[in-house]
Order: structure tokens, then C-alpha cells, then sequence
């Protein structure tokens, strides 16, 4: 390269340097207005989500993003990046207490990775939250004798038997679980308790940065009246809200969780058996096939009890199981049987089906592989 390659390319990389310090101060100054609506947020006991803001704020910058001729969509990118960040930013300034009453929140299991994060977040709006894990079960009654609210969120093999090894709770006192399952959870909290009873479950892992987006799914028990506080808490905090039977709920969940996590965890077991060279795979892997790879190898970094728990906790997943290796072998008899046109019109037939969400679909996954692209080295 020569000599005044080498300068102009230093002299426009310092230049680049600046603006991008230029950028980093300005982050700075967005993050501490950000925390300042936060605290505003957390005395007017706004939720941190705030849909309506973020479509106007982004149709605006991409409009001005487009008249200086830059991609709106890079432009976007790089806002819900930030607000992202927002999210943590105002979560960690806490939150508007809905229900101000130093009668504790219990939470059973409150030293798991769930039960820890519903215990920061109960802290963080105010709430005196105590622990009832195993080493503590001999303070049982002691402990919830004063409970406003009561959340079990322990390993759902044992959730039926920690709710009806429960102490009696005060007759007001609101009994709920973050199973992922829902029908006997319920039943049993039903049974073991005669006040306010709600089924939730959080659509999400322990490791979310906030609840900003986040889905809970609500299950009503008793007296939904008397919890109603809980769930304005949980939209503060960010999450949706969508009520569901019980039993709808664990239908759907066969197919999301159940057959997913299943389909995925053969996934895995078949490069294994294949002794398949992972690093070979990843060296020919396209950005679609690295993200596959990406979410059946993170199923196998996790606790295999947790998954066991969610696969054989539910009553009919086999039959959803059953259902899905029937049509892989119907799948796999047309490609045997050389029926090339059989293949295409079932993929039609398919196709068909999915309508518009389809497209939507690979819109959406197209986003996310670009940003999974972004981040490879
Ligand atoms: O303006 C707000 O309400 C904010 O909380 C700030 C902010 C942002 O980062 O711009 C963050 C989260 C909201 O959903 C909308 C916007």
C-alpha cells in the first residue's frame, strides 16, 4: 500500500474516530433523559413500554433518516437497539408500587432463576418479598402468616406438591404460580387455598434483560378481583397480558413447547448419533443454517431436568409427538418413493395454509438474521 494510501486512510479513520465519540457522548446523554423519564414513569406508574411513542419517534427518524439519503431501516435498527437498553435503564430506577402494604410477597422457590427475577422486580417496585426455598420449609407457616401474595415458582415436577404442602395462607392472601403448565397447578392451588387464586406464565427465560414486550399468560383462578393489583404490577413493569383457559392454554402449549422442544432435542440427538464435525458444519453454514444450529446447540447448554419437566409434564404431548412422527414418515415416504410432485403439492397444500403469515414470517426471520449476522465475528 503506498504512502498516501496509508495517510488518507489514517487521516479519515481519525475522522471517523471523532464522530464515533461524538456518538458515544451522545448515547450518554440519551441514557441519563431516558433514566430521568424513568423516574418520572416510576412516580407516575407509567409502564416502561411505551408503543405509541416508539412508532411516531421511529416513523420520524426514518423519514429525516431518509432525506439525508440513509437507510431508514438502519436507522431503525439502531433506535430499537437503544431502546432496548432503555428498558434496563428504567427498570433499574424501579417501579410505581401498585399496591403499597408492607404485608410481605412470599415466593416459593424465590431463590430459582425465575423466582429470582419476579423477586427483583417486586423489590424494585417496592415490595417486601420474603424466601420459602427447602432450608427454609421448617418457618413455613412463619413465614406466609402475614403474606399478601404467595408465588410458587419452583420445577414444575414438584409444583403440585409444594402447593399442597403449603401452610394455610391468611384467608386474603393471593396464591400463584409461574408454571408452565396450567391446569393442575391451578387445580391444586384451587384445592389447597380458599381466598384469591391466579395461574401465570411468564413466556419467557429468566435471562431477559427487562419485561419491556415480554407476553404473561394468565390463567383466572378465584376471586380475580382481589389480584388485579398483580397484573397492573406486571404491565408496569413492561410485560403484555393475555387471558387463557387453563386448559387452552396447555393445548397450545404441546405444540409450542412440548413438540418444539422435542423436535429440537432429536434435532441434537441426531448430529450426535451421526457424530457429526460441528466445527465442518459451521464452516459451510449459511446465516440461516448457524441461527438453526444456534437454537438446537443452546437447548443442550441448559438443565436437561428443566426440559424433561416440560415435555413429560404435559398429559398429551405424546400424542402431539406421535402426530408429528407420523408425518415426518409420511414426508419421508415420498422422498422414498421418488415422488417428487407428491412433495410439492403437499408443500403447497402447506404453503397454502400458512397465507399471509408466510411472508410476514420470512420478513421477520430476515431481521433476525442479519442482526445474528451482525454479531458473528
Ligand atoms: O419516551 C418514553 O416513554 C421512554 O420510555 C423512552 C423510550 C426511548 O428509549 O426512546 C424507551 C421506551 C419506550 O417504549 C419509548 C421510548
Amino acid at each position: 500500500m503506498s504512502e498516501k494510501t496509508n495517510q488518507d486512510l489514517e487521516r479519515l479513520r481519525d475522522q471517523i474516530d471523532a464522530v464515533d465519540q461524538q456518538l458515544i457522548s451522545l448515547l450518554r446523554q440519551r441514557l441519563d433523559l431516558v433514566a430521568q423519564v424513568g423516574a418520572v414513569k416510576h412516580q407516575a406508574g407509567l409502564p416502561i413500554y411505551a408503543p405509541q411513542r416508539e412508532a411516531s419517534m421511529l416513523a420520524k427518524r426514518r423519514g429525516e433518516a431518509k432525506e439525508l439519503g440513509i437507510a431508514p431501516q438502519l436507522v431503525e435498527d439502531i433506535l430499537r437497539r437503544l431502546m432496548r437498553e432503555s428498558y434496563i435503564n428504567e427498570k433499574d430506577v424501579g417501579f410505581k408500587q401498585i399496591n403499597p402494604t408492607p404485608r410481605p410477597v412470599v415466593i416459593v422457590g424465590g431463590r430459582g432463576q425465575l423466582g429470582g427475577l419476579f423477586n427483583q422486580m417486586l423489590t424494585l417496585s417496592g415490595y417486601r418479598v420474603e424466601l420459602l426455598d427447602q432450608q427454609d420449609w421448617d418457618r413455613a407457616e412463619e413465614i406466609v402468616s402475614e403474606a399478601q401474595l404467595v408465588i410458587v415458582s419452583v420445577p414444575i415436577a414438584v409444583t403440585e406438591e409444594v402447593i399442597k404442602r403449603l401452610p394455610k395462607l391468611p384467608d386474603d392472601c393471593i396464591l400463584a404460580d409461574l408454571t408452565s403448565i396450567k391446569q393442575k397447578p391451578l387445580q391444586a392451588m384451587l384445592d389447597t387455598h380458599s381466598g384469591p387464586v391466579v395461574g401465570l406464565h411468564p413466556m419467557f427465560g429468566p435471562d431477559v434483560g427487562s419485561l419491556a414486550k415480554q407476553l404473561v399468560v394468565v390463567c383466572n383462578g378465584r376471586d380475580a378481583d382481589n389480584y388485579q393489583w398483580l397484573l397492573e404490577q406486571i404491565k408496569i413493569w413492561g410485560a403484555r397480558i393475555v387471558d387463557a383457559q387453563a386448559k387452552q392454554h396447555d393445548d397450545a402449549m404441546q405444540l409450542v413447547q412440548a413438540m418444539r422442544h422435542f423436535s429440537t432435542f432429536v434435532y441434537g440427538y441426531n448430529l450426535y448419533k451421526e457424530n457429526a464435525n460441528l466445527d465442518t458444519l459451521l464452516q459451510f453454514s449459511s446465516p440461516i443454517y448457524r441461527l438453526e444450529l444456534a437454537m438446537v446447540g443452546r437447548l443442550f447448554a441448559q438443565d436437561a431436568k428443566l426440559y424433561a419437566d416440560i415435555i413429560f409434564a404435559q398429559e398429551h404431548s405424546h400424542d402431539a409427538i406421535a402426530d408429528y412422527l407420523k408425518r415426518y414418515q409420511e414426508a419421508l415416504t415420498l422422498l422414498n418413493s421418488g415422488d417428487r410432485q407428491g412433495f410439492i403439492d403437499t408443500f403447497d397444500e402447506v404453503a397454502q395454509w400458512f397465507g399471509d403469515f408466510a411472508g410476514q414470517f420470512q420478513r421477520e426471520s430476515r431481521n433476525m438474521l442479519k442482526s445474528a449476522n451482525d454479531s458473528r465475528q
